[in-house]
């Protein structure tokens, strides 16, 4: 049973409204479900019982006047993170190669390692009360507790050799704003290690399988301008090889630090990876690198690539802005990734300042009725004399067809929500006798495609760093990412158990709607 049970278990049942303030954001949208699905469990509505990976182990009575301590200690124990030594104990470190000044010896440098005690707090806002707009808590009464997870950085004591060391990159899934950044920094800083054979795989996992794909040699020559533009050097690809022959390519390869570059999915192949490679004793480091430009990882403040996704987003918008402002009854729709999340059709819209309406798939919605989109698009028409939308492309798949069709990599095909609002908004004003010209744009893959900016370069850039960093003092099954401005490294099965989701209750959310001004719409 997980940690939130006391609140859905049979130990104190506790009002809905209540339920909803102490799950926090990140659990929300399982509130959400929970509440849409309309099966009862303990006398709460419950979308499943399955207990969550990223939750504890143990259920808490908030009873117990010791919980706190308790859920603290469970805390601690399910954001360990995994090491070498865990399994192969004769594993020794020496002494750090990584070195700023590259002439001078290691003892210089010794005031720069980060001690491995060394923790990040989580969560910074203490709320007075449940009530507290965002109110993000564990009980009732939402009190303090701290949560800390292990701060990123260059350990005094290391796990590999560089001269023993192979490393390989592989980028998987989407593209993605800064994944070039990523592989130079983690080849030089690999190479301030001392390391000499460092690879990239090609095309994401499937370059682990294919004979026809060989691995790319790189170093700081190879790397050096890559940033420049925007893709994967490597390539990616969805789908790939089962992670058993994944594991049997890097043994035949001699790879023994290997890190992966994508989102959920990816995540989850690096964690599979990192436990086929325990349980065949090998010693190997496997780290992660969040990549996801829909920024829907839990627990951190961003990932790499959303910066410039909202940036490159208001090209779009603007264009939309100025072509329905510059028609008799225009329209302007924006479609923008976010395939459960909507957290680039949000920020995109707040940044804006030219939407009109944001349509996000966390917040559910009518297109017809009194209450409808498209009745208010009617009433800008009326008093503003044009409208943009911005959709994200999980919005509203519900008044599409279901194809279950599923990519490679298992993820659902969605339908195109952008064509279909264009379609019922062009009918709806067609069948009401009012003249609109309705514009729609999908810039999707013209965002995916950009090079990161400066904010997402320096994301990029310390990601990458950390994540040799971790490496090399013997972590596996880990990622890297930024909490409230701190660089840390998570277990993956914290970070992916399911998708991370705009709070609804969240006071950006709240932020963005007084942008807008949009009404509810159901
Ligand atoms: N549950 C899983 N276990 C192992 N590998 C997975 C899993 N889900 C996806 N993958 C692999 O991860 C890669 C990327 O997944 P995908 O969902 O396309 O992108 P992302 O990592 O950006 O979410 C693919 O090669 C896919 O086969
Ligand atoms: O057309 P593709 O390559 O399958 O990618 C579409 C998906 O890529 C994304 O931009 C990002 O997805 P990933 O995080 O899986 O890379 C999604 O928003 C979108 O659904
Ligand atoms: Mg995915």
């Amino acid at each position: 049973m997980d940690s939130l049970s006391p609140v859905i278990g049979p130990k104190l049942v506790v009002p809905l409204r209540s339920v909803r303030r102490i799950l926090g954001p990140d659990l929300q949208p399982n509130l959400n479900r929970i509440c849409n699905k309309n099966k009862k469990i303990n006398g709460m509505h419950a979308e499943n019982t399955k207990p969550r990976a990223a939750s504890s182990a143990a259920a808490i009575d908030f009873r117990d006047r010791d919980w706190k301590s308790k859920y603290e200690d469970d805390f601690q124990a399910r954001f360990n993170i995994p090491h070498l030594t865990d399994v192969i104990e004769d594993a020794l470190p020496i002494p750090s190669t990584f070195c700023l000044r590259m002439r001078t010896p290691t003892q210089d440098f010794a005031d720069g390692y980060i001690n491995n005690n060394d923790r990040v707090l989580l969560k910074v806002i203490n709320y007075s009360s449940p009530t507290s707009a965002g109110a993000e808590c564990i009980d009732p009464d939402c009190t303090w507790v701290e949560q800390w997870v292990h701060r990123a950085g260059p350990r005094e004591k290391i796990y590999f050799k560089p001269e023993n060391v192979k490393a390989a990159i592989v980028t998987c899934g989407g593209l993605c704003p800064g994944l070039n950044d990523v592989i130079r920094q983690i080849v030089i800083t690999l190479e301030i290690y001392g390391v000499k054979k460092i690879v990239g795989i090609p095309f994401g996992y499937r370059g682990f399988s294919d004979k026809d794909l060989s691995e790319m040699p790189l170093s700081r020559k190879v790397v050096q301008n890559v940033h420049l533009s925007g893709g994967s050097l490597l390539g990616v690809s969805r789908g790939g090889p089962s992670v058993s022959d994944i594991v049997d390519s890097m043994e035949e390869r001699g790879i023994n630090m290997l890190f992966v570059l994508g989102g959920n999915g990816t995540h989850a192949g690096a964690n599979a990876i990192h436990n086929e490679c325990r349980k065949r004793r090998l010693r190997v480091a496997v780290v992660g690198v969040p990549k996801t430009i829909d920024n829907d990882i839990l627990l951190m403040d961003k990932t790499f690539g959303f910066d410039t996704a909202v940036e490159e987003a208001q090209r779009a918008i603007n264009s939309a802005y100025i072509e329905a402002h510059s028609a008799y009854h225009g329209i302007g729709i924006v479609k923008l990734m976010g395939r459960s999340s909507g957290f680039i059709a949000m920020q995109a819209s707040l940044a804006s300042g030219q939407i009109d309406i944001c349509l996000i798939p966390e917040v559910s919605f009518n297109l017809h009725g009194p209450h409808g989109v498209l009745r208010h698009l009617k009433y800008l028409l009326e008093t503003k004399g044009s409208a943009v939308v911005c959709v994200a492309e999980g919005a509203g798949q519900d008044f599409l067809q279901k194809t279950n069709a599923k990519d490679a990599s298992g993820n659902i095909v969605f339908g195109d929500i952008g064509v279909h609002l264009q379609h019922e908004t062009k009918k709806y004003f067609k069948e009401i006798g009012i003249p609109a010209d309705v514009k729609y744009i999908d810039p999707t893959y013209m965002i995916r495609a950009v090079r990161a900016n400066a904010s997402d370069g320096i994301l990029c850039t310390v990601l990458g760093q950390n994540a040799v960093h971790g490496a090399f003092a013997g972590y596996s099954g880990i990622t890297v990412g930024i909490c409230n401005t701190h660089y840390v490294y998570l277990p993956i099965p914290e970070v992916i158990s399911y998708p991370r989701v705009v709070d609804p209750n969240s006071r950006m959310w709240h932020r963005c709607l007084t942008s807008t001004r949009q009404p509810d719409f159901i």
